[in-house]
């Protein structure tokens, strides 16, 4: 998406994210241990699995704030690593942390216009219109404290600033979190949107399985560090004994 217009067609593509034997740990722990995983160009993919399974490390290590002990990560083909995360988000990767990470003291507009800083062009004012487009229940919050905001409309802030950094992918650790379940309904669907309208890779990482495999193409169930299954979503929906083994439902 980083130089197509926020609302062009999307159209299918082959792997944009790879991940290759990808090991993390925590001193003693092993939180991710060999993961292997194939993100397609305008992809909507569910990474899964109950606490402590390794999703957060799995985000934190893909954009370099965890550091892998071993492994490969690359981005449209370039092996992104080992760099520093300011370079992995100038690449094309953008992390919305658990929480969504807004500063509630600093207007709708200031947290978006935060989320332009490490573009290397100039051309803010097309962004923030085209992300305002996108989410129209902040329009009219535009210059309000985004302490002020909903929890859905927190989360929504939240994507409409990694937004402005015009990733090629968009990586979410439990938007749902604190949400009421109408409200991650609506949550999930916009993610659909987003990708249907923009063309945007989105990998979404949920405890709420049973909701993210609803809206997703793919999915990824992770078990104490390593990928214990994967396919496509209504597969894993309909396959009792992944359900019952790892997601809990
Ligand atoms: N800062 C840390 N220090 C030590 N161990 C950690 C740290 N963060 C995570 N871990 C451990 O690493 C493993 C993976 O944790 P991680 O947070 O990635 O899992 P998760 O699937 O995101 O869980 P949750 O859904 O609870 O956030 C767990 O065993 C956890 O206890």
């Amino acid at each position: 998406m980083s130089d197509a217009p926020l609302n062009s067609t999307p159209q299918t593509g082959e792997t944009l994210l790879s991940v290759e034997g990808l090991s993390a740990s925590y001193g003693a722990v092993r939180a991710l241990d060999e993961v292997s995983l194939n993100v397609p160009e305008r992809g909507l993919c569910a990474v899964l699995g109950a606490n402590g399974a390794g999703k957060t490390t799995l985000l934190r290590t893909l954009t370099g704030l965890h550091r892998a002990t071993s492994g490969k990560v690359r981005l449209a083909g370039e092996d992104i690593t080992r760099l520093p995360t300011e370079k992995v988000i100038t690449r094309g990767l953008a992390h919305v942390p658990e929480g969504g990470g807004v500063i509630i003291e600093l207007t709708v507009e200031e947290n978006l216009r935060l989320g332009a800083l490490w573009r290397s062009d100039r051309r803010d004012r097309t962004t923030l219109d085209e992300v305002m487009d996108l989410f129209p229940p902040l329009v009219e919050r535009r210059s309000r404290p985004a302490g002020t905001l909903s929890g859905g409309e927190r989360q929504m802030l939240a994507i409409g600033r990694a937004l402005m950094a015009r990733p090629k992918v968009l990586l979410l650790d439990e938007p749902s979190l604190g949400l009421a379940p109408l409200i991650t309904k609506q949550i999930f669907s916009l993610l659909r949107d987003l990708r249907d309208r923009t063309g945007l890779t989105v990998v979404l990482v949920e405890q709420n399985a049973a909701g993210a495999l609803s809206v997703t193409d793919h999915g990824f169930v992770l078990n104490q560090g390593r990928v214990a299954a994967e396919g496509p979503s209504d597969g894993l929906l309909a396959d009792d004994r992944t359900r019952h083994a790892y997601l809990g439902f």
